[in-house]
C-alpha cells in the first residue's frame, strides 16, 4: 500500500505547515483549450494537491481531466473527492474515501462506499479515510441538498468537536470541515480551533474561502490544508496569493 499522500498530510499536521489544494469541479470543465490554459497559469506556484469532484456529476469525464492535469503539472498530486461513485478514475493518486458523519445519510456513510470498494480493491490509489463535517455557512449549498443532510451548526463548537471525536474512535484518520461550496460564510474560526485541539489528526477546511484574509484565518485557528475551488474560478490571482503567502511562511520558518 502506498502511503506518499497520508505522509505528506501527516507532515503538515505534525510540522505546522501550511498547505493548499485546489479543488477542481469535473463540471465546471468545458473546453479542453481553455482548461489547459487554466493549468498553465498555475505552474510555478505552491500547489499541494489538486482535488477532483463535485456534486452532481452525471459524466465521468474525470479520466480524461486527470490526463490533461498530468501532461500539464506532472508534479502535483491529484486526490479524488467524490460526490458519488460515478466519480472514480484509475488514473488519480487517491481518494478522499469520505464519511459524511455530520449526516446520518446511510448512503453517505457507508452505502457509496460497499459499492466502489472491490475497484479501489483493483486500483493503485492511495485511500484517505476522511471524517466530512458539513457546517453550516451561511446558505444551502450543492452538497447539503444533493446529501439530503443537515449540517452542523457554525457557532456550536462542542457538536463539531464530538463529531469528529466520533469518526476519530472509528479510526478515520483525517477530517474536512466543509462549509460548502460558495459558503458566504466559511467555517468559524471557533469551530476549527475546537476540533484541531481534541483532535490531532490532518485537518482539512473548505468551502467559502475566497480571499487571503480568510484563507490565514483559517490557518491560524488550527487547518492544516486549506480547499479552494470557487475562489479560483473566481479571482484569478488568489493561488499566487495564497502561493506567495506559503513561501513567505516556509522562508520564516527555516
Ligand atoms: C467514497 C465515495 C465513492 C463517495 C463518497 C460519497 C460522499 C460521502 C459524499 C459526500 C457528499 C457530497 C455530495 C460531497 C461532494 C463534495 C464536493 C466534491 C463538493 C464540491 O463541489 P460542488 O458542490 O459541486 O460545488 P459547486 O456548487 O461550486 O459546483
Ligand atoms: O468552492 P469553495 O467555496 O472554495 O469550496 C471548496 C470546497 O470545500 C467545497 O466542497
Ligand atoms: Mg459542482
Amino acid at each position: 500500500m502506498r502511503n506518499d499522500l497520508s505522509n505528506r498530510l501527516k507532515a503538515l499536521a505534525l510540522t505546522g505547515q501550511k498547505g493548499v489544494a485546489w479543488l477542481i469541479d469535473p463540471d465546471d470543465v468545458i473546453s479542453t483549450e481553455k482548461f489547459k490554459s487554466q493549468l498553465s497559469t498555475v505552474e510555478h506556484l505552491h500547489l499541494d494537491f489538486i482535488f477532483l469532484g463535485g456534486s452532481l456529476i452525471q459524466e465521468n469525464t474525470v479520466s480524461m481531466i486527470i490526463k490533461n492535469i498530468k501532461e500539464a503539472l506532472p508534479e502535483i498530486p491529484i486526490i479524488l473527492f467524490p460526490g458519488n461513485v460515478i466519480q472514480f478514475s484509475p488514473l488519480a493518486d487517491g481518494i478522499l474515501f469520505l464519511s459524511l458523519i455530520s449526516g446520518r445519510n446511510p448512503d453517505l456513510l457507508i452505502g457509496q462506499h460497499v459499492s466502489i470498494a472491490p475497484l479501489l480493491e483493483k486500483s493503485n490509489l492511495e485511500i484517505l479515510p476522511t471524517g466530512y463535517m458539513l457546517v453550516d455557512g451561511g446558505h444551502t449549498t450543492s452538497v447539503h441538498y444533493i446529501s439530503q443532510t443537515i449540517p452542523l451548526p457554525n457557532h456550536h463548537p462542542e457538536l463539531s468537536v464530538a463529531t469528529a471525536l466520533a469518526g476519530s474512535y472509528l479510526g478515520l484518520q483525517y477530517f474536512y470541515l466543509d462549509a460548502g461550496s460558495g459558503a458566504p460564510n466559511p467555517v468559524s474560526p471557533e469551530i476549527i480551533k475546537a476540533v484541531k485541539s481534541k483532535v490531532k489528526a490532518p485537518l482539512i477546511v473548505g468551502g467559502g474561502l475566497n480571499s487571503l484574509e480568510k484563507i490565514k484565518m483559517a490557518y491560524q485557528a488550527g487547518a492544516d490544508l486549506v480547499v479552494i475551488g470557487n475562489g479560483a474560478e473566481k479571482s484569478p490571482t488568489l493561488l499566487r496569493e495564497v502561493s506567495a503567502f506559503l513561501n513567505t511562511i516556509k522562508i520564516s520558518a527555516n
